[in-house]
């Protein structure tokens, strides 16, 4: 279990976010870090997953132990995917590549932001056949959206995940106060400014006149007139399935099963978009009631290890999302920072589900948790 001298690299996620705090500018590292106002919300996915206890059970011949997991036809080694994550490029030089890079070497699907520092295409490129999702934050442009949809496709994407609870940006006083905007310098656009259909909307190409390209970008990237009437036309453009992340309510869950999403992701963003907010595990159960198996319900939002993984599935998750953990991984050690901690989280879930008393996912259910 101990690592060569010389190649030390940290363990637990307080040390990954401590080591990444160390290799990063002020500005990117409390984007990534910070969330929306007094960061509460935070905390409150901390304290959530802090609420449930593990209560093994014993002398269940746990030697054979498999974490598989099958999702839209398509069989992943655990229930953990790679969150979207936006300008991997703030994080390491590679940005996005790193990461896709150590996810298709260890099986993991990854999710990638609408807003990488990367093109969709040339994160495919270095992914192979392996899994990977992309994810949408849906244009006020129609054109736009269409064609990220059809370059998706086309470049291996197999699900698409909607992201809907960011009809603006959230108030994150850590990058007002560091005055820390890379969006505003073009951090971010790489699918736009490839976009055949964006590209045609411009007087000059974005290599001539990047400012031009800035400037639509921010006049086409936020939608707050989105309402559930338009999801039909994300159906009409993509045969992929379609996932809506950032449901929280009851009622919106009522709502994706009626517009026909073909899963949901439960989540707070991290607590990015609104302090105060409820905790994504909270409400995990509830949602599940609505749900009833109908369609995958996964959860994100405060995973930081193995326990956490079997606690969420156990409440009834069909996966989980996991973010800043490998952000940090990439900060800090590029391809191999990501692959380690995502091997970390893979062995503590197995020696975890030993523990327990668990031998598969499947098995992993309530009777394995008390809420303190
Ligand atoms: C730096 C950062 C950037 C993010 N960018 C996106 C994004 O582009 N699209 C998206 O749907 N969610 C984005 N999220 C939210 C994550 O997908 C995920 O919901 C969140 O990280 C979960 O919280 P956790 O990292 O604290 O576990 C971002 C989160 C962070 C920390
Ligand atoms: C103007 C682009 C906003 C992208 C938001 C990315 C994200 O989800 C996050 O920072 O959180």
């Amino acid at each position: 279990m101990s690592q060569p001298a010389g190649q030390q690299l940290p363990v637990s996620y307080a040390e990954w976010e401590s080591r990444a705090r160390s290799v990063l500018a002020k500005g990117p590292f409390d984007y990534i870090d910070g969330g929306a106002g007094y960061e509460d919300t935070i905390r409150v996915n901390r304290e959530a997953f802090r609420s449930w206890r593990l209560q093994p059970q014993v002398l269940r011949n746990v030697s054979k132990r498999d974490a598989r997991v099958t999702l839209f036809g398509k069989t992943y080694p655990a229930p953990v995917m790679l969150a979207p994550i936006s300008i991997q490029g703030i994080a390491h030089p590679l940005g996005e590549l790193a990461s896709a890079r150590a996810a298709a070497a260890l099986g993991v699907p990854f999710i990638l932001s609408t807003v990488s520092s990367r093109p969709l295409e040339e994160v495919a490129a270095v992914m192979g056949n392996a899994p990977r999702w992309f994810q949408l934050f849906w244009p006020n442009d129609p054109d736009v959206t269409a064609s990220l949809l059809r370059r998706a496709e086309a470049a291996g994407y197999s699900a698409i995940v909607l992201t809907v609870d960011l009809p603006v940006y959230g108030w994150r006083e850590r990058d007002i106060r560091n005055g820390y905007n890379p969006f505003q310098v073009g951090e971010g656009i790489a699918n736009f400014v490839t976009d055949p259909a964006f590209r045609a909307k411009l007087r000059k190409p974005p290599e001539q006149d990047w400012q031009a390209a800035i400037s639509l970008f921010g006049s086409i990237f936020f939608h707050p007139s989105l309402s559930w009437a338009d999801l039909p036309f994300l159906r009409l453009h993509t045969k992929l399935p379609i996932l809506i992340k950032g449901i929280l309510n009851m009622q919106d869950a009522e709502l994706a099963l009626r517009y026909g999403a073909d899963g949901i992701v439960v989540s707070n963003h991290g607590g990015r978009q609104v302090d105060g907010e409820v905790a994504s595990l909270d409400v995990l159960p509830d949602v599940l009631d609505i749900v009833r198996g109908r369609i995958p319900v996964l959860m994100d939002s405060g995973i930081r290890n193995g326990p956490d993984v079997i606690k969420a599935i156990s409440l009834g998750a069909s996966a989980i999302l996991f973010g800043r953990p490998y952000i940090y991984g990439l900060a800090v050690a590029g391809e191999t920072g990501v692959g380690r901690v995502i091997q970390n989280l893979f062995t503590d879930l197995d020696l975890t589900m030993a523990n327990c008393g668990i031998r598969s996912i499947a098995e992993m259910n309530r009777t394995f948790l008390i809420r303190r």
